[in-house]
């Protein structure tokens, strides 16, 4: 799986974010995009998801075939801070919806994810009453969890504590290796094992 950028770039009105990105990435790799608060890191994860047209420019995404953008949604899980979850259903609810669109990670069902949110307690709580931390972890081992060849974490620590931000740094042992991965950040504890960077101020023109 491939998504090669061409001459891409996205404006809101007649501000421009980002522009000529001429970018290849590739699964089995992994990829920070970086930059200070409102710099475009969001935006530019949401042109490559299909969520945001490119003002200028296009994606080529390229699996055994080419992928049309309208459903690159099927390859991709996202974890996010702007991502809702359905604050009327529990987490076993959540767990079960999740994964009626995607298919379970070889070996994992969806006692095996509840283990690994290590959140047993709270499985039967509707999500309305849980923590943002527990929201965010959730958010992330249903990514993690399903077997997608694109996993996109924009802020992925946001609302974890220490022993959370350890608990995410062991899933990307566990389930990042063979994809394509793309981190929004601006700490450098979460995308340090990208070993491929990419600035969006290198490309304010
Ligand atoms: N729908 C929109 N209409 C107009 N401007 C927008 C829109 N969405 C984002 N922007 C602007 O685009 C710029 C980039 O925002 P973006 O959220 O992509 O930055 P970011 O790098 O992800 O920021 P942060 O680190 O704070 O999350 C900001 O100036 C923002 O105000």
């Amino acid at each position: 799986m491939q998504i090669i950028l061409e001459n891409l770039g996205r404006r809101f009105n007649k501000e421009w974010i980002f522009k000529e990105i001429n970018y290849v990435f590739s699964q089995g790799q992994q990829y920070a995009i970086l930059g200070p608060n409102g710099s475009g890191k969001s935006t530019l994860l949401s042109v490559l998801l299909g969520n945001l047209t490119p003002s200028e420019g296009r994606i080529i995404y390229k699996g055994q075939e080419e992928i049309l953008p309208e459903n690159i949604f099927n390859y991709v899980s996202l974890a996010a801070p702007y991502l809702d979850l359905i604050d009327e259903f529990t987490l076993q609810e959540t767990i079960a919806f999740h994964f009626e669109f995607k298919r379970y990670q070889h070996g994992l069902d969806a006692a095996a994810v509840l283990d690994l949110l290590a959140l047993s307690k709270a499985e039967d709580k509707p999500l309305k009453y849980f923590s943002s931390g527990m929201k965010q972890r959730t958010k992330l081992a249903l990514a993690f969890c399903a077997d997608t060849p694109i996993l996109v974490l924009d802020e992925p620590t946001s609302n974890l504590d220490t022993q959370g931000t350890d608990w995410y740094l062991n899933l990307v042992e566990k389930f990042a290796k063979d994809r394509l991965v793309l981190v929004g950040s601006n700490q450098a504890y979460e995308y340090q094992f990208c070993p491929h960077q990419l600035n969006i101020l290198s490309y304010k023109k």
